[in-house]
């Protein structure tokens, strides 16, 4: 069975060349807007996409946009480091469009990424295909893509290529989120946070803001409390330890004060599960995930 991969990618594009259209199309019936109340970064998580052997995660990038003001080139700042750390970018431009400003702006930004960078030229379902050519030349001549792929967002063609080659790209890594849960509950990034917040307050350091809190369920109920298990990941066997905690004290205070938060969001009583997991590597493998911890304060 070929390793699992996961990966967090960025799409952008100018307003209207169709990147809702897009997420809706791939997600199918699964669309997982989140937009969660209490949000710690600005990272926002478009969507979804999980299969046997991949997870996708789709991220918004704020602040793709001319600067106006310094508090825009801040922003755009931000926007610019989360595109050096997710694991992909689709820069989406409508195939009926000739390239633009606002286009080659982005272009511009993009310069700096490292990451694999695709062109996705949408809505070929509106042009002769004698026209797209000349169009997806003129792209190439502004930047050498990774890949190009001419999609219909909205007729599907070649969105499920595209796909598959996406996953081929992004590095090997654990399914982050749960399959199809997530819809009902846009709940379960921030309730990870909660958790995530709470050890780095009591590790006082000892653990590295890498640690990632992943919320594996989240909807049974056992005498009138949501059931809600996670799993915390972590790099090595001596931060395990930390955040265990003697005789299991750490993890007490970290469950105790997260139940007392998450409770507080959802307005409900909680029964919350903890476990311990060591992932190595997994840092390296992710450099998106990094920085929900790392940047949170300069991104807020
Ligand atoms: N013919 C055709 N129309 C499309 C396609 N994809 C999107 N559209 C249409 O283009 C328009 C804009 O699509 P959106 O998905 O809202 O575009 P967006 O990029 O998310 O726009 P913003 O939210 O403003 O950034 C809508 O009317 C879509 O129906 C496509 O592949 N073919």
């Amino acid at each position: 069975m070929p390793n699992h991969r996961s990966g967090f990618v960025a799409i952008i594009g100018r307003p209207n060349v169709g990147k809702s259209t897009f997420m809706n199309r791939i997600l199918g019936e699964k669309v997982a807007i989140m937009s969660p109340k209490a949000q710690t970064t600005r990272n926002k998580i478009n969507g979804i996409y999980t299969t046997d052997d991949a997870q996708i995660v789709f991220v918004d990038t704020p602040g793709i946009h001319k600067p106006q003001n310094e508090l825009d080139e801040y922003m755009d700042q931000a926007a610019l480091s989360t595109l050096n750390q997710v694991d992909a970018v689709m820069f989406m431009v409508a195939a009926d469009e000739q390239p633009g400003r606002g286009d080659k702006w982005i272009l511009q930004e993009l310069e700096k990424v490292t990451k694999p960078v695709f062109l996705l030229v949408n809505k070929i379902d509106l042009v002769h295909p004698d026209d797209l050519l000349p169009l997806i030349d003129q792209y190439s001549r502004m930047r050498n893509f990774d890949q190009i792929f001419p999609i219909s967002a909205t007729e599907g063609n070649n969105v499920e290529e595209l796909l598959h080659s996406l996953t081929e790209t992004l590095p090997e890594g654990p399914q982050y989120y749960p399959d199809d849960e997530l819809t009902d509950h846009p709940e379960y990034f921030v309730v990870g946070e909660l958790i995530r917040e709470k050890i780095l307050e009591l590790s006082h350091d000892e653990v590295p803001h890498a640690v990632a809190v992943v919320v594996e369920r989240m909807k049974d109920y056992q005498g009138g409390k949501l059931q809600i298990e996670a799993n915390i990941f972590v790099e090595r066997d001596g931060q395990k330890a930390i955040i265990i905690g003697k005789g299991g004290s750490m993890l007490k205070q970290i469950g105790i004060r997260a139940r007392r938060d998450i409770e507080n969001l959802l307005g409900e009583k909680v029964n919350l599960k903890l476990w311990v997991k060591v992932q190595k590597n997994w840092r390296d493998n992710n450099a998106y995930l990094r920085t929900l911890g790392y940047n949170k304060k300069d991104l807020r």
